[in-house]
C-alpha cells in the first residue's frame, strides 16, 4: 500500500497546451454559469520573487549594516532590469527555478496574475562604490572558464562588492520597493510580451527569513524529504524549536499577504515545501475554514494572528459567510517521503493539517502522492477516498502533475551564438575521448559521491575504456555547504585521477563553481552521455535540458537514477539504482557502447516526453485540475454553525421539548478504545439538568449496548435510552428495557461474527464488539492503511454475499463496520418519540456519524414536502417500523396524530465540518460545543 499499488495513471500521450487551455476555458464557463464568481485572476504564492533587488549606494551613505558578502549568480545580458529614478533601487530578474517561473509566467497569456513572494535578501552596494551606479553583476570569475583543464575543486569565486542587507525595511522603503517591483513587472510585461503580472512582496525580518529557510526548510524538512534523517541521538532540539517558530511566522506572513490581495473567485497556487502551512492559514485569515468551519467575521480583513483567527471566529455569532470560498492548490516540488520517514517529523500533524487546507495537493509523481495519502492516514487518522483524503467530511483531492521545462527557451539558449565556439573548444580539447557530463548542487541527495564511486568501478571493470573517457562534473555550492562532503569528493577525484590518470590525461574534471549559461549548454550538447545519480530528487531539469541539447547533436543516452521525479516519465533512459555501483558502471558502459540506431530511438522517445509536457502545460494542467475539483461547495449545502442564541429563545418559549442525543462523537470525543469513551462529570451534569426539567423528554440514542449506557448514564434520573441503534429502548418512566428485535430473525448474527472473526485474525489490532442485536468490527487500533483496506474488503463481502439474503444493514462508522437488523434504525426511534409526544414544540437532536443521519431524515420527513403552512395541521402516521415489530396488529389500530412541532423549532445538529454531507440544519465542530450549547439552554 505504501508504494504504488495501482499502475501509474499518467497518460501516454499528454494533451497539447491549446487543448488544456480550451478545457480550462470550458470549465471556467461552466463554473460561471453555476454562479461561481471566477475573477480570472491567479495568485501564486512562492518562497521568493523571481527578481533580485539591489539597494544602490547613495551619496550620503556612510555605513550600511552589512551582514555577509554574497556571491551573485551569473547574470546574462538579456535580462530585464529597472532602476529607480532616484537611483536608489535596482531590480533585475533572478536566475534559478526557471521551470517554475516560466510556467507561472505562461499563465499570464490567459489570466491576470499576482505573485506573492518574499523579496529575498536585499543586496546592497556598500558606500565607497559611489559613482558606479550599476554594480558588477557579470560573471563572477570569467577567467575560471570551464574548458581549462586541470582545474580542481575551487575555492569560492572572487568576492563581489554586493552585500546582503536583509529585508528589515521601514514602511517608506517597503513602499518604494513595492512601487519599483510594479515598474519592474510592467517593464517585463512590455519587453517580454507577457499578460498582466504583478509582484506582491512579502517583507520578512531577517531572523524570520533565516530561521525559516536556512533553519526549518533546509535543516529539517529538506533532509527528511530526501531520506536523510537527523539520526544523531546526541543532538538536542531546543524547545520550542526556534526554526519551527520562524517557519510558522514566515508562513503566516505569506498567508496574510494573500488574504490582503485576495478577491472572491481568485485561484490560489501555493508552491513548495517552504509554505506548507499557508493553505490552512489563508482560510483562517479569510475567516474560512476547509475542515473545521467557523463563521467569517473578518470578510477579507485578516486578524492579526492565526491563533486569534481561530478563537475569534469560533466564538462569533456571525453566520454571514462570503459565498465564495478561497480555492487553493498546493504544489510540492520536492519528493514526498514514505510515511515511515515522514512520521518521524515532530511537527508532522501541523504540516499535514496546513497542507490539507488546500482543495488540491499536487506532487511531481504518483508515488509521492501515494506516500502523502499514507502519511495523512497514518499520522492524522484520516481515511482515503478514490481521489484524495477525507478530512472530517471534506475531501482534499491529491494528485500528481510533473513539472516540465520551457522547451522554447532552452532551445533558444542552446542555439545562442556563444554556445557553438565553446562546443568546438570542448570537442578539440577531448578530441579522442568520450565525454560524460554531470551537473549538480553539491549536497548529499544529489549523489555526486556515488557517481564518482561508480565511475571508478566502471574504469576498474571495463579497462578498455581507460584513457578513452572523461567525466566532466560541475557542482554548484549547496546552501548548507558540507565541508565534509566537499573534502570527500575532492579526495575521491584525486584518488581516481591518481589511479587511472597519467601525466597527460585526467579522467575526472571537477569544477565546483557556477558556470556560464553558454558553457553549460555547450557541455550538454557535446556530451556522449549524461550521468545523473541522485539519491532523491523531486524533478531534475538538467536531464530535460540535456535531451533538448542532444536533439541538435549526437542523440547521446541518458543514465538516470530511478529515485527522482523525472524517472517515471523517461522510460527510454538507462535507469539505475545509484546505490548499486556495479549497476551504474554497467549502464555507463552500455550507454557509451550504444549503437546509433538505438540512440536515435531512445532519444526520440525522450524528446517526445520533454516537448510533450513543458512548464507551460504543467502550469495549465494545474489550473485545469483545480477547476475540476472546486466549485461543488458553491452548489452544495454548507451547514451553518448552530445558532445557540436562536435555539435558546425557542427553547425558552417552548411548552414541551424533545432533546435527543447520540453518544460517541457527540457527547464524548472519539477515543482509541470504546470502553475509554466515558462521559465527563460536566457532560453528565448538563444532561442530568436537562432531564430534570419536567418540560423536557431527554433520550440518548446510541449504537452502544444497554449495559454500557446503564453503567455510565443509569444514575441520571428521567433519562430515556435507545441502545444498539434502536434495537432496545428504555423509556424514562418505567425503567424496563424493551427489545425491538424480539420478533426478528436474528440468525444472521453468527454468520456476521464468523466473517468479522476472519478479518480480526488477519488484521492485528482489530477487535469485535459483540452486542445483543448488532455486531461492530473495530479497526481503529490496526495499521491504519491496512485496516482501511480490510474494512473495504469486509464491507464488499458482507454486501455481496450476506446482505442480499439476510435482513441486515451494514453501516460504515468511524473506523468501524457495524451490522444491525434492517428493520431497526435510529430514525424509527425518533419518529416514535415525536409520535408519543405530539405536543412537543421544540426538538434538539445531535449526532455525528452516518447512523445519526437516519434521525435527521426522520425529523425532515414528519413535515409535508415543502414544509407546513402556518395554519396547516401536521398529521403524523404511527411509526410502522417500530410498532409493527412490537405488535403488528397495534400498528393498524393506532390513529394519525396532529403534532405541534414546526420546522423552525427543530435544531437538528451534526457534529463535524460545515461542508460535511448531512441532513442536519446546523453544525458544531466537536462534542465540547454540544455541551456548551446545552449549558447555554440551561442558563436562566
Ligand atoms: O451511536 P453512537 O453512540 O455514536 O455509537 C456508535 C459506535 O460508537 C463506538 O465506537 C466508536 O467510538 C469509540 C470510542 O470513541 C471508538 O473507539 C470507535 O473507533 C468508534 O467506532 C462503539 O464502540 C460502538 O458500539 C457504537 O456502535
Amino acid at each position: 500500500m505504501e508504494e504504488s499499488m495501482h499502475p501509474d495513471p499518467t497518460p501516454a500521450l499528454p494533451p497539447s497546451l491549446e487543448d488544456i487551455r480550451e478545457q480550462v476555458a470550458r470549465l471556467e464557463a461552466a463554473h460561471r454559469a453555476k454562479g461561481l464568481p471566477l475573477s480570472g485572476r491567479i495568485i501564486h504564492v512562492a518562497h521568493h520573487l523571481p527578481v533580485e533587488i539591489v539597494r544602490l549606494a547613495q551619496p550620503n551613505d556612510t555605513d550600511v549594516a552589512l551582514t555577509s558578502p554574497i556571491t551573485p549568480e551569473f547574470k546574462p545580458e538579456d535580462i530585464v532590469t529597472v532602476e529607480s529614478a532616484d537611483q536608489k533601487w535596482k531590480i533585475h530578474a533572478r536566475q534559478g527555478h526557471t521551470a517554475m517561473v516560466s510556467g507561472i509566467r505562461s499563465l499570464s497569456d490567459t489570466h491576470e496574475q499576482l505573485v506573492v513572494a518574499w523579496t529575498g535578501d536585499i543586496l546592497s552596494q556598500p558606500a565607497g562604490k559611489t559613482g558606479q551606479s550599476t554594480p558588477n553583476l557579470g560573471p563572477t570569475n570569467p577567467s575560471s572558464f570551464v574548458l581549462q583543464d586541470n582545474v580542481e575543486l575551487h575555492a569560492a569565486p572572487t568576492q563581489s562588492p554586493l552585500m546582503v542587507i536583509g529585508s528589515d525595511f521601514d514602511f517608506k522603503e517597503q513602499r518604494e520597493i513595492t512601487n519599483e517591483l510594479k515598474r519592474f513587472s510592467d517593464t517585463e510585461v512590455e519587453q517580454e510580451g507577457y499578460g498582466k503580472l504583478t509582484y506582491v512582496p512579502v517583507f520578512m525580518p531577517q531572523e524570520i527569513s533565516k530561521g525559516h529557510y536556512e533553519g526549518y526548510c533546509k535543516t529539517t524538512l529538506w533532509p527528511l524529504f530526501h531520506y536523510l534523517l537527523w539520526l544523531d541521538s546526541t543532538a538536542t532540539v531546543p524547545s520550542p524549536d526556534p526554526s519551527w517558530i520562524a517557519y510558522q511566522k514566515a508562513n503566516e506572513l505569506f498567508a496574510k499577504r494573500v488574504a490582503e490581495v485576495w478577491k472572491p473567485g481568485d485561484l490560489v497556487f501555493v508552491h513548495d515545501y517552504h509554505l506548507q502551512l499557508v493553505p490552512k492559514l489563508i482560510r483562517e485569515f479569510l475567516g474560512q475554514s476547509a475542515h473545521v468551519s467557523f463563521p467569517g467575521p473578518y470578510g477579507t480583513q485578516p486578524p492579526t494572528s492565526a491563533a486569534q483567527s481561530d478563537s475569534a471566529s469560533a466564538k462569533s455569532g456571525d453566520h454571514s459567510r462570503d459565498p465564495s470560498e478561497v480555492m487553493i492548490a498546493l504544489f510540492v516540488h520536492t519528493p514526498w517521503p514514505s510515511s515511515e520517514i515522514f512520521r518521524c517529523l515532530p511537527k508532522r500533524n501541523e504540516i499535514l493539517e496546513g497542507m490539507l487546507g488546500a482543495n488540491l495537493v499536487l506532487f511531481q509523481t504518483y508515488s509521492y502522492s501515494r506516500h502523502f495519502i499514507s502519511s495523512c492516514i497514518r499520522v492524522c487518522g484520516y481515511e482515503s477516498t478514490t481521489n484524495g483524503v477525507d478530512v472530517n467530511g471534506v475531501i482534499t483531492v491529491v494528485s500528481h502533475c510533473p513539472i516540465g521545462i520551457d522547451v522554447k527557451r532552452v532551445a533558444h539558449d542552446r542555439d545562442a551564438p556563444g554556445v557553438r565556439p565553446k562546443m568546438d573548444s570542448l570537442r578539440q580539447l577531448y578530441a579522442d575521448k568520450k565525454i560524460i557530463v554531470g551537473r549538480e548542487k553539491l549536497d548529499a541527495p544529489k549523489g555526486v559521491y556515488n557517481k564518482l564511486q561508480a565511475f571508478e568501478v566502471f574504469l576498474e571493470k571495463y579497462p578498455d575504456w581507460r584513457n578513452k573517457v572523461v567525466l566532466i562534473q560541475v557542482t554548484t555550492p549547496a546552501l548548507s555547504e558540507s565541508p565534509k562532503l566537499e573534502r570527500m569528493v575532492a579526495e575521491l577525484v584525486s584518488h581516481i585521477n591518481g589511479t587511472y590518470g597519467s601525466l597527460d590525461f585526467t579522467p575526472v574534471h571537477h569544477y565546483h563553481q557556477a558556470i556560464e549559461r553558454d558553457e553549460y549548454f555547450a557541455l550538454l550538447s557535446v556530451a556522449d552521455l549524461a550521468l545523473i545519480t541522485s539519491l532523491r530528487d523531486g524533478m531534475n531539469t538538467t536531464s530535460m535540458e540535456f535531451i533538448i541539447c542532444q536533439d541538435k547533436s549526437n542523440k547521446s543516452p541518458l543514465v538516470l537514477s530511478e529515485f527522482m521525479g523525472t524517472s517515471s516519465s523517461f522510460g527510454e533512459a538507462l535507469k539505475i539504482n545509484p546505490h548499486d555501483l556495479v549497476g551504474v558502471a554497467d549502464a555507463i558502459e552500455k550507454g557509451l557502447s550504444m549503437g546509433e540506431e538505438e540512440k536515435e530511438t531512445r532519444h526520440a522517445a525522450l524528446y517526445k516526453s520533454v516537448v510533450g509536457h513543458t512548464s507551460h502545460t504543467w502550469a495549465a494542467t494545474m489550473v485545469q485540475l483545480l477547476l475540476e475539483n472546486v466549485g461543488n461547495e458553491h452548489t452544495a449545502h454548507q451547514t451553518p454553525v448552530l445558532d445557540t442564541a436562536l435555539m435558546k429563545s425557542k427553547y425558552a418559549s417552548a411548552k414541551k421539548r424533545l432533546m435527543l442525543f447520540d453518544y460517541d462523537g457527540t457527547l464524548t470525543p472519539i477515543v482509541k478504545v470504546p470502553s475509554a469513551a466515558v462521559p465527563t462529570a460536566r457532560t453528565r451534569a448538563a444532561i442530568a439538568a436537562l432531564a430534570a426539567d419536567p418540560k423536557n423528554v431527554v433520550y440518548l440514542i446510541s449504537g452502544r449496548d444497554g449495559d454500557f449506557l446503564e453503567e455510565h448514564w443509569g444514575m441520571v434520573k428521567h433519562l430515556g435510552f435507545s441502545a444498539e441503534h434502536g434495537s432496545f429502548v428504555k423509556t424514562r418512566e418505567d425503567g424496563e428495557w424493551m427489545n425491538m428485535t424480539e420478533a426478528l430473525d436474528m440468525s444472521w448474527m453468527s454468520e456476521v461474527e464468523e466473517i468479522f472473526r476472519y478479518y480480526t485474525e488477519r488484521t492485528t489490532g482489530s477487535t469485535i464488539e459483540l452486542k445483543k442485536a448488532s455486531i461492530t468490527w473495530h479497526y481503529r487500533n490496526a495499521d491504519p492503511v491496512f485496516g482501511e483496506f480490510q474494512c473495504k474488503q469486509a464491507l464488499d463481502l458482507l454486501e455481496s454475499s450476506l446482505a442480499p439474503r439476510r435482513p441486515i444493514e451494514v453501516l460504515v462508522g468511524k473506523k468501524n463496520l457495524e451490522v444491525r437488523p434492517l428493520a431497526i434504525n435510529k430514525g424509527e426511534i425518533v419518529r416514535r418519540l415525536i409520535y408519543e409526544n405530539p405536543d412537543a414544540d421544540f426538538i434538539m437532536c445531535a449526532g455525528d456519524d452516518k447512523t445519526d443521519e437516519d434521525m435527521f431524515r426522520a425529523l425532515r420527513t414528519v413535515f409535508p414536502p415543502g414544509g407546513p403552512r402556518e395554519d396547516e395541521p401536521v398529521l403524523m402516521k404511527p411509526p410502522v417500523g417500530i410498532t409493527s415489530v412490537l405488535d403488528p396488529d397495534d400498528a393498524e389500530a393506532l390513529p394519525e396524530k396532529e403534532i405541534h412541532i414546526r420546522p423552525d423549532g427543530v435544531f437538528a445538529t451534526t457534529v463535524g465540518s460545515a461542508a460535511k454531507k448531512t441532513l442536519a440544519g446546523w453544525h458544531v465542530t466537536g462534542p465540547e460545543e454540544v455541551v456548551d450549547a446545552v449549558e447555554q439552554l440551561l442558563k436562566k
